[in-house]
C-alpha cells in the first residue's frame, strides 16, 4: 500500500468530500480523509463494522476483530482491567522500577538503538502488566538473559504478527501474511501452555488479564472458551506492547531534534522531583504534569503508529450524496489527519505548545474513536509520560545519524532505528 500515492491523489484531486474510491487488494475500496467522513464511519459502528484484512493473524474470537454484543462483553473488562483510573494507579506502581531500570542499563551501554530497547523495556513493563504470571517469570528470564544475544523468541513472534495484520492474506512462503501465521502458531502454543496450566490450578484467585479473561461470563453464565481467552491475550499484547514502545523511540528521537522542548520538559519534572525527594512518581502527580502532558500527545500525533484502520461497508449508505455499496472496503486514513496542515499548523514540527488549545474538532483520531476507540488509550498516555519523567530528569542523548532516512511500513520510523548515544545527566 503506497501512502505517498494517496498525498498525491489528495493533492491532485482536492479533499473533496474526504473519500476516494479506488480499488486494493482486487476489490473496490473507499479511503476515508476528512475528520467528518472518518468520524462519520467511526461513529457507525453497524453501518461500518470492523474488517481487518488478515483476521486469522488477530484470532477470531478477538475483541479487535469481533462486533455488536460480542466486542461489546469483551470490551468492558478489558478496558476495565487497564484503562480505568484504578488500574492505572496500580500500573503506575508497577512499572516504575522496569522503566528505572531499563533506563539505567541504556546508560551502561551507552549507544543503544531506541527500536529495540524501548521494546525491550516495554517488554519488562508489559509482561508485568498484562501476561499470565508463569509467562512472566518465562519472559522474564529471556529478557535477564544476557546469553542470548538479538531478540528472543517471543518478540521475533510478536514483530511478525504486527508485520502480516494490515498484509494482504496471501499465504505463500515469504509473504508477511505466511511468516505472521507461522509465528501466531508459536505464540498460541506458549500461551496454550500457561491456561493449560491455569486449568488445572484453578484460576479463582489469579489477577492476572489471562485469569481475569477466564472469569468472564456472558448474560446466561457461559464463561469464555479456551481458544477466546487465547486470541485476546494475543491480541492484547500485539496491540500494547509495539504501539507504546515506537511512542517512546519517537519521544527520544524528537526531543533529541527539539532541546528546546526537551528544557523545558527537565524543568517541569525536576520542580516535582525535587518535592518528592527520590520517591517515585504517581498518576496523581503525572496529572499535574501539564507540559509533559502536551509532550505525550505531540508525540502520539507526530508518531502516527496507527496510520489506517479498516472497516467494511455492511449495507448501501449514503454519503453527502455519495453512495457506499454494500460489501465494499473502507480504510479511514488516521496518518492524514494528524498531517494535514488544514488540520494542524506546520503539522510536521513537533510543537507540544500547540496542545494549548485543543485541537480542531475530529482532528485527532490517533487512538480511532467511536465504539472502538483504543482501550489502552490511558494506559499508553501514563506509560509515556513516566518514561518522559523519568528520562528527562536523568539522562542526556544524541541521535548518532540525525539525518537517518524514513522508512513507512509496517509503521513509520528512521532507518537506523533511532541509533543514539545516551548517558547520565
Ligand atoms: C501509542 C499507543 C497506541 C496507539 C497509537 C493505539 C491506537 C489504536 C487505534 C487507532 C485503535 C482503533 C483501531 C480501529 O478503529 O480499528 C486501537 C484499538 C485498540 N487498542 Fe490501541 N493504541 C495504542 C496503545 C494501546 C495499548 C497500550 C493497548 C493495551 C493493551 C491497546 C489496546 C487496544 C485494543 C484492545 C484495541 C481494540 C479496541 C476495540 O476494537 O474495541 N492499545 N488502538
Amino acid at each position: 500500500m503506497n501512502i505517498n500515492s494517496w498525498e498525491n491523489c489528495v493533492i491532485r484531486y482536492g479533499a473533496g468530500v474526504g473519500m476516494y474510491r479506488t480499488h486494493l487488494f482486487g476489490s473496490p475500496s473507499i479511503i476515508g480523509c476528512s475528520p467528518a467522513f472518518n468520524k462519520f464511519v467511526m461513529q457507525n459502528d453497524n453501518l461500518f463494522p470492523i474488517r481487518w484484512p488478515a483476521q486469522d493473524i488477530v484470532g477470531q474470537k478477538s475483541l479487535v476483530v469481533l462486533n455488536g454484543k460480542a466486542h461489546a462483553r469483551l470490551r468492558s473488562y478489558v478496558s476495565n482491567a487497564i484503562n480505568k483510573p484504578d488500574a492505572l494507579k496500580k500500573i503506575a506502581k508497577l512499572v516504575q522500577p522496569r522503566i528505572v531500570a531499563s533506563l539505567r542499563l541504556w546508560a551502561e551501554k551507552g549507544q543503544i538503538r531506541g527500536i529495540e530497547e524501548t521494546k525491550k523495556g516495554n517488554r519488562m513493563i508489559f509482561s508485568h502488566v498484562n501476561v499470565p504470571g508463569n509467562l512472566r517469570k518465562h519472559w522474564k528470564n529471556v529478557c535477564q538473559s544476557r546469553a542470548r544475544p538479538g531478540l528472543d523468541e517471543l518478540d521475533r513472534c510478536f514483530e511478525g504478527l504486527v508485520k502480516g495484520v494490515r498484509a494482504q492474506p496471501i499465504n505463500l512462503p515469504g509473504t508477511a501474511y505466511h511468516h505472521a501465521l507461522q509465528c501466531r502458531k508459536i505464540l498460541m502454543a506458549i500461551f496454550r501452555t500457561e491456561l493449560e496450566k491455569k486449568n488445572g490450578n484453578g484460576s479463582e484467585d489469579g489477577d492476572d488479564l489471562m485469569d481475569g479473561l477466564m472469569r468472564i461470563k456472558d448474560e446466561h453464565g457461559e464463561i469464555l472458551c479456551d481458544d477466546e481467552v487465547l486470541d485476546n491475550i494475543v491480541s492484547l499484547v500485539l496491540a500494547g506492547y509495539e504501539s507504546t514502545s515506537l511512542a517512546s523511540m519517537w519521544a527520544l528521537y524528537y526531543l533529541a531534534k527539539y532541546p528546546d522542548v526537551l528544557q523545558k520538559l527537565r524543568e517541569e519534572n525536576n520542580a516535582v522531583n525535587n518535592k518528592k525527594r527520590g520517591d517515585f512518581i504517581t498518576n496523581e502527580d503525572l496529572a499535574k504534569l501539564k507540559y509533559t502532558n502536551k509532550v505525550v500527545e505531540e508525540t502520539i500525533r507526530m508518531a502516527n503508529i496507527a496510520a489506517f484502520t479498516f472497516r467494511l461497508v455492511s449495507e448501501d449508505t449514503e454519503y453527502k450524496g455519495h453512495m457506499l455499496p454494500k460489501g465494499w472496503k473502507v480504510i479511514l486514513w488516521i496518518r492524514y489527519m494528524h498531517t494535514d496542515p488544514n488540520n494542524f499548523d506546520n503539522p510536521m514540527c513537533f510543537n507540544p505548545d500547540r496542545w494549548n488549545q485543543p485541537p480542531k474538532p475530529g482532528t485527532y483520531q490517533v487512538f480511532g474513536g467511536g465504539a472502538r476507540i483504543c482501550a489502552g488509550n490511558n494506559l499508553a498516555r501514563l506509560q509515556l509520560a513516566i518514561y518522559l519523567h523519568h528520562l528527562a530528569t536523568g539522562y542526556k542523548w544524541e541521535l548518532v545519524n540525525p539525518n537517518a532516512k524514513m522508512e513507512y511500513l509496517p509503521h513509520p520510523k528512521p532507518v537506523d532505528g533511532v541509533e543514539i548515544a545516551f548517558s547520565t545527566l
